[in-house]
């Protein structure tokens, strides 16, 4: 009989699925903590492991790399925990189900794990499994469109420091070129707050003439300035008990940081034109592309102001420096669009994967964003072949030389080293990147003698 060990520490819900997989012939264990689950794992022989990801005293990734190639692991996850969904994938698990699940959903992924054999043959440790790729997009595409991908290792910190901020109420900022992902971090911080339930409400700083600024920030009554034809309620009282995201902070008025360095300290705000006063519960996350601190320095941006704003600080970084990130959130983009656009498109080509890989994304996610789903309208094939993609994505991608003193030669060489830098040293998908044949390539190399 095949025997199955369950890890969750919801009892109740544990003897349930028990129950019912007895009933459906196997042979099953329960263990209600990671540590007991070790232990079983120890002193029997599964054949298969089902386990909560989120168990109070272990790591459940962990635990799937460990048994990784040895026995398969089904992960069960919360509703639209993509991103721990996709690293135990990742990790080696072999599916994941989603509670609630039904229990012909359960049976069916145990019947996919368990006739998986050669994938989980314990020559295979190092091996993903063959549809593994098949199965990050199923994940992917079930996953809610304000998920936050970060699974590289230049994020892992970044997740790390979001999981600890969150629950907590401090400010805090939010450092990263434009379209790396500063607004859904903000977003990601408030859902997993205590203050969840209330609202997020985000205004763009950087959008506001300064004139309007007060108004945006406290709202005003009718009549209280030229303009102002109704009352309005302002971005602290819609936030109230929620979360207020101050985006381009460093583009506000010199005037309009003190209006709201007084309305953080005092914690209550009076609208424009109106001698009442509300008290405001707002935890305030920022977001800046420009250097703040460069900017109090400069006196442009209040010292006291910075350091309200900056209880705790978060450097998002740009896409050219998470290529770790850029298979999952091209993958994760592709199921998206291709929902979105009723497309059924299973990859990208090879070429479209290195030319990704090769590009140094100016606009970061928001650009590769916008690529894909370009590319999704444009593909009428099961993948996404390069004459989809614009045309600064094929053309070289040479940093910005200052041509200066710099001779003709020195600037070639400063390219093909950059081209070089950008692919790892690989010099098939350099000489793509300059446009040149390989062969070229390796003469310009000899050619200026260099030392790679
Ligand atoms: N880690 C991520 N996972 C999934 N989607 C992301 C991620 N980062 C960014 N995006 C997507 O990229 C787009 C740009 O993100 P966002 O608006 O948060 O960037 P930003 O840094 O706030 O940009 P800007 O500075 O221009 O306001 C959004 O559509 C967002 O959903």
């Amino acid at each position: 009989m095949t025997k199955i060990l369950i890890i969750e520490d919801d009892t109740s819900f544990a003897q349930m699925l028990q129950k019912f997989l007895v009933r459906n012939s196997f042979d099953v264990v329960i263990s209600h903590t990671g540590l007991e689950g070790e232990k079983q794992l120890k002193e029997h022989d599964f054949q298969l492991v089902i386990t909560d990801l989120r168990l109070p005293d272990y790591d459940g990734i962990k635990l799937v790399c460990e048994l990784k190639g040895k026995i398969p692991v089904i992960v069960m996850t919360g509703y639209a925990e993509v991103t721990t969904a996709v690293k135990a994938m990742k990790m080696g698990a072999y599916d994941y189900i989603s509670k609630p699940f039904t229990p012909d959903q359960m049976l069916s992924v145990i019947d996919g794990a368990l006739n998986s054999k050669p994938v989980y043959s314990k020559e295979s440790t190092q091996e993903k499994p063959e549809n593994s790729k098949d199965k990050l997009v199923d994940v992917l595409s079930k996953s809610n469109s304000n998920e936050l991908i970060l699974t590289s290792d230049a994020t892992q910190k970044l997740e790390e420091y979001i999981a600890l901020v969150a629950p907590t109420d401090m400010s805090v900022l939010i450092i990263g070129e434009s379209g790396t992902g500063k607004e859904v971090t903000a977003k990601s911080i408030h859902q997993k707050s205590t203050r969840s339930k209330k609202s997020f409400v985000a205004l763009d700083c950087g959008a506001i003439p300064k004139e309007l600024a007060a108004s945006e920030f406290f709202g005003h009554i009718k009549g209280s300035f030229t303009g102002a034809v109704a009352d309005k309620m302002g971005s602290f009282e819609a936030a109230n008990g929620g979360t207020l995201f101050l985006d381009e902070v460093g583009n506000l008025s010199y005037e309009n940081q003190i209006q709201l360095l007084r309305a953080l300290q005092e914690r209550k705000i009076k609208r424009i034109g109106s001698n009442t006063e509300i008290l405001v519960d707002v935890r305030i996350l920022s977001a800046t592309n420009e250097d703040l601190k460069a900017a109090v320095e400069k006196g442009t941006f209040r010292e006291d102001l910075y350091h309200r704003l900056n209880e705790f600080s978060l450097q998002i970084p740009a896409l050219k420096n998470r290529y770790g990130d850029l298979p999952v959130l091209a993958t994760y983009f592709l199921g998206k669009f291709n929902e979105k656009l009723n497309k059924e498109i299973i990859d990208f080509s090879d070429e479209v994967w290195d030319i990704f890989e090769a590009y140094h994304w100016p606009g970061n996610i928001r650009e590769l964003q916008n690529v894909i789903q370009r590319a999704v309208l444009l593909t009428t094939t099961d993948k996404v072949q390069a004459n989809t993609l614009p045309s600064e994505l094929m053309s070289p991608v040479l940093e910005t030389v200052a041509l200066g003193n710099l001779s003709k030669a020195d600037f070639e060489k400063e390219q093909i080293v950059n081209a070089l830098k950008r692919t790892n040293y690989n010099k098939s998908k350099a000489a793509k990147l300059l446009q040149v044949t390989r062969k070229t390539l390796y003469n310009r190399i000899n050619y200026y003698d260099l030392d790679l």
